[in-house]
């Protein structure tokens, strides 16, 4: 069953909305005229509290906003999507992610077909290759410990797991991570110079398995490694995790060094699966399976509770309201943990590759703005780089701020003043500094009323600025997996309300295609092909 195509600004809700958006909503006034307001606005899930009550809204826009959930059929797209049906329409395949990370009744459907004894299978598969290669029980071709391992791929067979990885450094084994992604050879040759052949573990991780970068980046690595060992070798040090068993083969891994992935697995969202191999390796698979079961949890928090309870549905009516109605282009992603960092970047590709559509599913171009720029980086550090945009420039920009009540190595003096710039920028962000503090202020410090009136406009803080605060307990792979599942159902939630097709990524194809033609112009004594003045003369400049 296809989700059902139904434009959001035909719905009652949608009409209330916009006229809605034409009211001030002034956060402190909302706050002293609603003492209930955090309570009313906030959500408690086990060890996460999400704090929506900074936000721009009041209690009508919340209510009209849980109506379009309403009105777009979310419950049943809900439905649909957790009973694997084909709703990536345009590539014909179902989107179960979920289903590599469910316990529940020891069942997976994909389009009415079981799939649970084979995820679990691959799953198993996993934990003892990880297993192995962390006891030292499987060792290189030399017969020696891995003490490296690196991999190979790019977008969702790079971003996800990298950013777990780098997020669970807590928990790392002995063995140091690396991946490779860009077809950048100085980056390539870098991350080698460090690394020795007879101990290191390469894992070639490609759905498709015929991504340009990923092979170009797997056949230098290959021939580096054959400077040093034979063909022979090659079976074990390199694994290689895709759906295209054929290829990998022709690439030259033994069939029993190949971990298969799934077409009802979408590459962003891949983690979860055996693209996830370089988590299990790193972290060891009893993390692993710990960052599954923090993503179920959150699965069923997600399919089970109210709307008006329900976390990822409401960060995506939130993110609705501001980009639909409120004008507001982009959000900020701000986790308050260096462990974060790659946060953002991934978020970039789950959120921007699934939401940026223009095109509606009945195939008509949309009237209204779709998925949002995202981006971010940890806090302390955005608030002494990009905060000063937030705080004082002309963009609106609603933010979720992320803090752990306890910091990993239990450094209590740096937690405190890490967190106390989490919750103080929150607030500085919605209260701001009115002329009349400014005034005073610069006042007791002796300045004269001429200088207080030059410097006084620069001085002020509109305030007002809506963020959603997300605090959890203290970053642990289940913690972790809770947090990422969250945001790809926030993901999906806005795609059923904008109508559009989440799950496919034609808008990537074009340049692929065109770095082809521009590659073969590049490496012949002519260009042949036809292009623009610009390009034809930037090709030359470079051939020069
Ligand atoms: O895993 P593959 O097939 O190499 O693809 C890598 C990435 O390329 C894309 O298809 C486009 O960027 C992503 O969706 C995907 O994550």
């Amino acid at each position: 069953m296809s989700l059902q195509s139904l434009s959001p600004v035909d719905f009652k809700s949608w009409k209330e909305l916009e006229s809605l958006s034409k009211h001030k909503f002034e956060l402190s006034a909302l706050f002293n005229a609603n003492p209930k307001r955090f309570q009313e606005f906030s959500i408690r899930n086990e060890d996460v509290l999400v704090d929506f009550s900074k936000n721009l809204i009041d209690e009508e826009v919340f209510r009209q906003l849980l109506k379009l959930a309403e009105e777009a059929n979310l419950k049943k797209a809900i439905k649909s999507y957790f009973e694997g049906d084909e709703i990536n329409e345009t590539e014909g395949r179902a989107v179960l992610h979920t289903a590599l990370r469910t316990s529940e009744n020891n069942s997976a459907r994909v389009d009415g077909k079981e799939v649970y004894a084979d995820v679990q299978s691959v799953l198993a598969k996993m934990k003892t290759f990880a297993d192995q290669v962390n006891s030292g029980e499987r060792t290189s071709y030399a017969g020696k410990k891995f003490t490296d391992v690196v991999n190979i791929g790019i977008g969702g067979s790079d971003l996800g797991p990298q950013m777990i990885v780098d997020a669970l450094a807590y928990y790392q084994e002995d063995i140091k991570p690396h991946f490779i992604s860009n077809v950048d050879g100085d980056h390539v040759l870098e991350t080698l110079k460090h690394l020795n052949p007879e101990t290191t573990l390469f894992l070639i991780v490609s759905k498709s398995f015929s991504t340009q970068e990923t092979l170009t980046n797997a056949n230098t690595v290959r021939d580096w490694f054959l400077k040093s060992a034979t063909q022979e070798d090659v079976k074990d040090n390199f694994v290689a995790v895709s759906t295209n068993i054929s290829a990998v083969e022709d690439f030259g891994i033994d069939t029993e060094n190949i971990f298969p992935m799934y077409d009802w697995v979408g590459g962003r969202f891949s983690l979860w699966s055996a693209a996830g191999l370089s988590i299990a390796v790193s972290v060891g698979s009893r993390n692993f399976q710990d960052l599954l079961d923090g993503a179920e949890d959150m699965d069923r928090h997600f399919k089970t509770s109210d709307f008006k309870d329900n976390i990822p549905v409401v960060l995506a009516l939130l993110g609705i309201w501001y980009n639909n109605f409120l004008g507001a282009e982009s959000e900020a992603i701000i986790p308050y943990t260096q462990y974060l960092q790659k946060l953002a970047p991934y978020l970039q590709q789950a959120s921007m590759e699934s939401n940026g559509k223009s095109v509606d599913r009945a195939g008509n171009r949309v009237n209204y703005q779709t998925g949002t720029i995202v981006w971010g980086e940890p806090g302390t550090n955005s608030q002494h780089a990009f905060f000063q945009l937030i705080h004082q420039g002309t963009k609106l920009i609603p933010s979720d701020f992320i803090g752990f009540k306890k910091s990993l190595h239990g450094n209590s003096t740096h937690h405190d003043i890490l967190m106390a710039n989490y919750f103080a920028q929150t607030e500085a962000l919605m209260k701001g500094k009115s002329s009349d503090e400014v005034h005073a202020e610069l006042k007791n410090q002796g300045l004269s009323p001429e200088e207080i009136q030059n410097l006084l406009p620069f001085k002020v803080f509109e305030g007002n600025k809506p963020t959603t605060s997300i605090l959890i307990d203290q970053l642990t792979p289940k913690s972790l997996g809770k947090l990422v599942s969250m945001y790809e159902h926030k993901i999906f939630v806005q795609g059923v309300i904008w109508n559009i097709f989440s799950y496919d990524q034609w808008g990537v194809e074009l340049g692929k295609q065109l770095a082809k033609n521009t590659l073969s112009d590049i490496l012949s004594d002519r260009i042949e092909n036809q292009h623009d003045s610009s390009t034809t003369e930037l090709l030359y400049y470079y051939k020069s």
